[in-house]
């Protein structure tokens, strides 16, 4: 076992409040021009904020937070995984080009087992995220598993593709379908059959998280394993179709298909068939992968339960092993700022609803589930309404705020942790007048979490994972065009000191991104960074 046990800063005055860490996701820096959510909203508290002495900005995105290039947005995986780490872990987008490049994923153990059965006759099925935006998954990974399956000989492959709409255009499923059923039909010959066979929207089909709503699992278990659902001629039918029937609804809506032939579906998933969930990304595989693998499930009737091999493209969570089997093995996370709390006995609350819920614990301890030690530790999730995210912007801010301010009021806890959803969530639908609702809310509740840590004597540490609201649409040629995904705009930090008795300076680090955080937050405690951390971005001037 490491030695997690802090060493306290000589001649540091402790805060009679707690510190108290808010994670506004989603909301970042941007343009300061009429699509920036976060400057067109009124918001007074982030306003005084912002002129703080004790506020810079971070780098959320990229190669700072272990993505493979300066083009990537940041996530909230990658970002709370660099604010609870307080270093650079490369992260699975990295990993799995790696992983492809060197062939070392057609070389382990999962792959052997799927080369077996495929060879004797099995169909191989690659269920996934179907887009470029290299969050939960890349279209290139997917373009790769298909051509060596072909190449070591497997006869029959099958996908099960969703729609993002999400990480990319919020409608532009075509641009990855229409090129994807095209290379199927290239890559089809005597002795290899691959098609897409049934798929849908990631958000009503499949890619649940955090338990917000198994009922989206339980369509996609639907579609791609018995076959179930509305059918079409092929997917790039479908998407045209449900287009042309609804025009107001996005990819990450659209309901599930499948693809069928003379009323029979092309691709039922079945015994000795073997199955690759090649989503890299943990929160939103982990229930799939449970359907696929739990011998007592029970959160829907699976009705019938095909004897496969299933493997992830990546372990999605390392403590509770799911899933059994994977192509890739992620990040070795460890030192993480919970476990050096938990042995310097530091008493804390992780706080926020469904939706993010495992943003603030599961990513925040390096993608792991549950407790480090549970006689220190407090993780409260409030349930996530389920209804369309630009209808009630406000979400549960209120009820997280509710907490907040109590566990401040308590005394209990040295060190307290929130993350406010709405800017991302809401920022994800694209509707702007929903955006700044969302960005009120988050500011309204902030001041009154701040006035609470004023009157305990507390710090306040301000910021966000990446950026989302600051940008809701782009224009070109005089048109709009919602602007759903993340970007990669910096995000704040600001710390409100409200009665340590210490005095604080900027740190002048020549790049300041979200793993500095562990390290300050180290430093508000009380405590020596460790020295595998990045560097803190304050420093002690008593
Ligand atoms: O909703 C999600 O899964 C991602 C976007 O793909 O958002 P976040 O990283 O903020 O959780
Ligand atoms: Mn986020
Ligand atoms: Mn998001």
């Amino acid at each position: 076992m490491a030695d997690y046990n802090l060493r306290q800063l000589p001649g540091y005055k402790p805060s009679p409040g707690p510190v108290v860490t808010v994670i506004m996701d989603g909301i970042g820096l941007g343009g300061g021009d009429s699509s920036d959510g976060v400057r067109v909203a009124y918001t007074p508290v982030l306003d005084r904020l912002l002129t703080e002495p004790l506020m810079t900005t971070l780098k959320a995105h990229g190669v700072a937070v272990g993505l493979p290039s300066d083009d990537d947005m940041g996530n909230s995986e990658v970002g709370h995984n660099a604010l609870g780490a307080g270093r650079v872990f490369s992260q699975g987008a990295k990993l799995v080009n790696e992983a492809f490049a060197s062939g070392s994923l057609f070389k382990g153990a999962a792959w052997r087992q799927i080369d077996e059965r495929c060879r004797r006759g099995g169909t191989l099925h690659l269920i996934g995220l179907v887009s470029d935006g290299n969050v939960h998954s890349h279209i290139t990974h997917l373009y790769r598993l298909l051509e060596q399956s072909r190449e070591d000989g497997f006869g029959r492959v099958r996908i099960h593709g969703l729609l993002d709409g999400r990480d990319v255009g919020q409608k532009s499923a075509l641009d990855y379908f229409q090129p994807l059923e095209q290379r199927c039909r290239e890559l089809s010959r005597t002795g290899y059959d691959c098609c897409i066979a049934s798929g849908g929207g990631r958000m009503v089909t499949t890619m649940d998280r955090y338990e917000a709503d198994w009922s989206v699992v339980r369509r996609g278990w639907q579609a791609h394993v018995l076959g179930r659902g509305r059918q079409f001629g092929s997917a790039v039918e479908a998407i045209e179709t449900s287009y042309r029937e609804d025009p107001s609804l996005t990819d990450q809506y659209m309901d599930a298909f499948v693809v069928a032939d003379n009323g029979r579906p092309v691709g039922t998933i079945e015994d000795g068939d073997a199955v690759i969930l090649f989503n890299f990304r943990g929160d939103r595989a982990i229930e799939l992968s449970r359907a696929f693998e739990e011998s007592d499930f029970q959160a829907f009737d699976r009705e019938r339960v095909p004897d496969v091999f299933f493997a992830g493209m990546m372990e999605y969570d390392g403590d509770a092993k799911i899933p059994a089997n994977f192509l890739v093995e992620p990040p070795a996370i460890q030192g993480t700022l919970g476990s050096y709390l938990c042995a310097s006995g530091v008493s804390s609350l992780a706080v926020s609803e469904t939706q993010k819920f495992g943003h603030v614990t599961y990513f925040w301890n390096g993608n792991r589930t549950g407790y480090i030690d549970n006689s220190l530790e407090n993780y409260v999730e409030i349930e996530s309404d389920r209804i369309a995210f630009d209808l009630r912007p406000w979400m549960k801010a209120a009820e997280i705020t509710d907490q907040a301010v109590a566990a401040v009021i308590s005394g209990k806890y040295r060190f307290i942790r929130l993350n406010y959803p709405n800017g991302d969530m809401v920022g994800h639908t694209g509707v702007e007048a929903a955006i700044r609702i969302a960005v009120e809310t988050v500011d309204l509740c902030l001041g009154r979490l701040l006035a609470a840590v004023e009157k305990a004597r507390g710090i306040a540490v301000i910021t966000a994972d990446h950026g989302n609201a600051d940008c809701m649409w782009t224009e070109k040629n005089g048109r709009r065009t919602p602007m759903v995904a993340h970007t990669r705009n910096p995000v704040p930090f600001i710390v409100k000191d409200f009665g340590s008795g210490n005095e604080f300076a900027l740190n002048p680090l020549e790049r300041r991104g979200l793993t500095n955080v562990a390290a300050t937050l180290c430093l508000l405690l009380g405590y020596q960074p460790p020295a595998q951390y990045d560097p803190p971005l304050l420093r002690l001037r008593n």
